[in-house]
């Protein structure tokens, strides 16, 4: 744990925990020994330049790719060794995923893609589409439930992407660049949208961003750069919130 953390959490294990994460693409090193902590109901904004490794760093906490080095636990559950089956359960019920392009399923309407991780959890067709309703209608876009993604908006679009990933009641989010193809009203409302629902639920949400407004809405920043979690930018967010506690 670093200082910063021990600073912001006193006495507390954090739900997703990654170890000197390293991973290479052929010749291209994404993540060269990166460590980062995830508090339960933590917003946390993982930032840097293009290329930096912010998406793979998301893509080996949220169990999609397996790090060549290093290690991730979930709960104390080792989940960079853990098998395929147990993978996919944990992404189908314990971590949710937000895409920049949502990422629907465009045969499908917003209400049976919001359904669909209910239907996989093995809740029954009517009430998956009773509580997918609801979560339509919570995020705004109930008028839009018989729609495909190809006729809704960006925004519409990503806010039915966010009911998707929270619909399971995860203990985790991760949002990979949420707002990046949205005009900057529809990203506000989709961040007020995802902040709003996490904090009431204590979702620990994962975001990637390179818009300093998206990140705004964290309460912690870190800085990825050259595949590594930049300590030294992370200590300036500490100072920042110990000047807003005190
Ligand atoms: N599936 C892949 N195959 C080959 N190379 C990859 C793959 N995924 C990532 N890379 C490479 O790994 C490095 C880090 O990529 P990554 O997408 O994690 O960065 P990023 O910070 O999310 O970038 P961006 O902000 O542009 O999305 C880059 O050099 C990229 O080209």
């Amino acid at each position: 744990m670093s200082p910063s953390d021990e600073q912001l959490f006193p006495g507390e294990t954090a739900l997703i925990t990654a170890r000197g994460l390293k991973k290479a693409y052929g010749r291209a090193d994404a993540l060269r020994g990166a460590s980062l902590d995830l508090h339960a109901g933590e917003i946390l904004a993982v930032t840097g330049t293009s290329g930096s490794g912010k998406s793979t760093l998301l893509h080996c906490l949220a169990g999609i790719v397996r790090p060549d080095d290093g290690s991730v636990t979930y709960g104390g559950e080792r989940i960079d060794r853990a098998s395929e089956e147990r993978l996919g359960e944990l992404r189908r019920t314990d971590f949710g995923v937000v895409f920049q392009f949502g990422q629907l399923i465009p045969e499908l309407t917003a209400l049976d893609n919001v359904a669909l991780p209910l239907l996989l959890a093995g809740v029954r067709r009517g009430p998956s589409q009773q509580k997918a309703g609801e979560w339509l209608e919570r995020f705004g876009v109930r008028g839009q439930a018989d729609l495909r993604p190809g006729e809704m908006s960006g925004g519409q679009s990503q806010r039915v992407a966010l009911a998707r990933a929270l619909v399971t009641g995860p203990k985790a989010v991760f949002a990979d660049e949420p707002t990046g193809a949205l005009d900057s009203l529809a990203g506000e409302q989709v961040m007020t949208a995802l902040v709003h629902t996490a904090r009431e639920a204590g979702t620990a949400v994962l975001l990637i961003t390179h818009d300093a407004r998206t990140a705004a809405y964290a309460d912690r920043e870190v800085w990825l750069r050259d595949g590594v979690v930049d300590a030294g930018a992370d200590a300036v967010t500490v100072q920042e919130a110990a000047r807003h506690e005190g």
